[in-house]
């Protein structure tokens, strides 16, 4: 049994509009989608901008309601906020966003900030609490000056591991990591990343991995699933992916990864274009889940949905 099971989720954000305001379509965000994160593992969620990863995320921490479907965190379905609050939910599942610059206070201290969750579960003294700020600091490589300095007297990288820290303050068995190191130089990507998988095993720690970059996800991941317009279109083990896909959708998403050559650097850039049309084609394209490929630049949201619905998979 999982630490955490997803079952048949889904999130469809109402659309508004006429003159009375009243709900004239919905986003299918997550449109039914299941799976499990085991103790110590990384799951991993892939797809392109807007297939609904995120909100994933979100709904699994309690930033986004569920429209239907379960989470199931030890066994007891974490859906409502009093259940959440019951078992002590927030404290054992975190959240670390990409962009550490606006997740992170600007006002205030790094003491504070990682301070902020521990305030929330316990009752520390001030010294107490510097302690266990500055080992979460030591824990990440931060030196111990950094407790009374600000966001942003730090490196993207550095700030990162703040964003950690924070996140390993209440001690949790889950962290969602969304878009962790996107906005990293590719060498930081790195560290942070390694320095994410250490404390997975020193705490055995489990990760939701959301990213659109099947290069970070193989290095991170155990298992991963491959996001569509709010389904998965296929879901394997990182070796099953990346060995043996068998979407179609996979398959292109795997041969759009860029192979730098760096000894010729025009045949490079001649890649990376293809690559960047790649990327705008899968973008606008809908995959059912028989591989069949709607053109989304050319059929309004209305007819969306209706694809949806004759496939089998709408409302
Ligand atoms: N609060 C909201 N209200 C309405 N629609 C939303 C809301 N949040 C997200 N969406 C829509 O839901 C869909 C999925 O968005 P989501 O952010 O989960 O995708 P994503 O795969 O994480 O993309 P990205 O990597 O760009 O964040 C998108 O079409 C998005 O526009």
């Amino acid at each position: 049994m999982g630490l955490i099971e997803i079952k048949d989720l889904k999130v469809h954000y109402p659309i508004r509009g006429g003159f009375l305001n009243k709900v004239v379509d919905y986003v299918y965000a997550v449109d039914g989608v299941d799976f499990e994160i085991e103790a110590g593992k990384t799951y991993g969620l892939v797809g392109e901008s807007g297939s609904g990863k995120s909100t994933i995320g979100k709904t699994i921490v309690g930033l986004e309601k569920a429209t239907a479907g379960e989470i199931l965190f030890e066994n007891t379905n974490v859906i409502s906020k009093r259940a959440r609050k019951s078992i002590g939910y927030n404290k054992d599942v975190q959240m670390i966003f990409q962009d550490s610059m606006s997740s992170l206070n600007p006002k205030k201290r790094v003491l504070d900030i990682i301070a902020e969750p521990i305030r929330n579960f316990e009752n520390l003294s001030v010294q107490e609490e510097k302690k266990r700020v500055q080992n979460l600091l030591d824990i990440v490589g931060m030196p111990t000056d950094a407790l009374y300095k600000y966001p942003h007297e730090f490196s993207g990288g550095q700030r990162q591991r703040l964003g950690v820290a924070r996140a390993v303050a209440t001690n949790p068995k889950l962290i969602i990591a969304d878009e962790p190191v996107s906005a990293l130089d590719l060498s930081v990507q790195a560290q942070v990343l390694n320095f994410m998988k250490r404390i997975q095993e020193e705490y055995n720690l489990s990760y939701l991995f959301i990213s659109h970059d099947l290069g970070v996800v193989k290095h991170m991941c155990d298992n991963i699933a491959i996001m569509n317009h709010g389904r998965f279109v296929e879901i394997g083990t990182r070796e099953d992916i990346y060995n043996n896909p068998q979407h179609i959708y996979t398959k292109r998403l795997l041969s759009a990864i860029p192979k730098i050559d760096v000894e010729n650097r025009e045949k490079h850039k001649q890649e990376r274009r293809k690559v960047e049309q790649d990327f705008q084609d899968l973008y606008s394209q809908y995959y059912d889940e028989n591989g069949r490929v709607y053109d989304l630049k050319t059929i309004s949201p209305t007819h969306q949905a209706a694809v949806k619905t004759t496939e089998g998979g709408g409302q």
